[in-house]
């Protein structure tokens, strides 16, 4: 029997997509390898259309790969389950609803008391810092506290697997930055597995473990990055601007050359 300390969260081997429209076959993901371990933070960097989305959509088990294994916690993935909790840019809260009665919407069907539900719920919107806007309606709130509602919504079901598919790319800079710094806390708090989806390389170096560059046509992972920097990572510090010019090389976006030691 395998060791439980050693079963990776996720585990993804040589999968495949290919979607099919008017009759033309498009492969989208082509031999998808990646492993995370346990309370890891991995970016899926790369430009519009390579796939990112794909992959986390198929990791969570909203779709199917065509060939190839998906694996969460050492079980396989058909379908999706309560252990993973997808989080996207666009909030996705009720608007007839308060922030407490959205985050607890999120328990229903669990075997839980009114009273678990209620002090639960409570517990997460005071981790995101909402815990003076509970009786809000979300059109009451700043995008920033939206992303955090949802944010609490999704930690509430205590996932071990939480995938996030560019969260904050609709907020100003400012408030992208104190959300990225909130989760970072959160998450050490909480130890839960995150992949996230993202175009932003200063995102995928401020929160990521791992950063896994992704190439179109079709879609396959290229290199692994090691963000090797106490978090939360000084996004003014000179080693910041290092993994900066070096992922902006591997997108030939800078004169940078030295990709080679990164490819695998
Ligand atoms: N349901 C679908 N049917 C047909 N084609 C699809 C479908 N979903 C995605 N695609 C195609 O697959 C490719 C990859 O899409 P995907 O959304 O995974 O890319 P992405 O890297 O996340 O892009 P972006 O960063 O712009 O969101 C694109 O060419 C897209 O048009």
């Amino acid at each position: 029997m395998e060791d439980t300390a050693t079963v990776p969260a996720v585990s993804v081997q040589q999968l495949c997509k290919s979607y099919s429209q008017d009759g033309y076959s498009q492969q989208v993901l082509h031999g998808v390898n990646v492993e995370i371990k346990e309370g890891e933070i991995v970016s899926l960097l790369g430009q519009s259309g390579c796939g990112k989305s794909t992959l986390l959509s198929i990791i969570g088990g909203f779709e199917q790969g065509d060939s190839g294994v998906v694996r969460i916690g050492g079980q396989l993935v058909t379908k999706p389950g309560r252990h993973c909790v997808m989080l996207f840019q666009s909030y996705g809260l009720l608007p007839w609803r308060s922030v407490r009665s959205n985050v607890e919407l999120a328990l229903h069907g669990m075997s839980l008391t009114k009273q678990e539900i209620s002090d639960r719920a409570a517990h997460y919107i005071s981790l995101v810092g909402l815990q003076d806007r509970m009786t809000a309606f979300p059109a009451q709130l700043s995008g920033g506290m939206q992303q955090r509602t949802a944010l609490a919504r999704a930690l509430v079901m205590q996932p071990k697997l939480l995938l996030m598919d560019e969260p904050f790319a609709a907020l100003d800079t400012f408030t992208k930055y104190a959300l990225q710094d909130e989760l970072l806390r959160i998450q050490q708090q909480e130890k839960v597995t995150i992949i996230l989806v993202t175009h932003d390389i200063d995102e995928a170096i401020t929160l990521s473990h791992r950063v896994l560059i992704m190439q179109a046509t079709p879609g396959t992972i290229t290199a692994t990055i090691p963000i090797v920097a106490p978090k939360p990572f000084d996004r003014g510090d000179a080693d910041f601007q290092h993994y900066r010019k070096r992922i902006l090389s591997l997108f030939r976006l800078s004169g940078t050359k030295q990709v080679e030691e990164f490819v695998i």
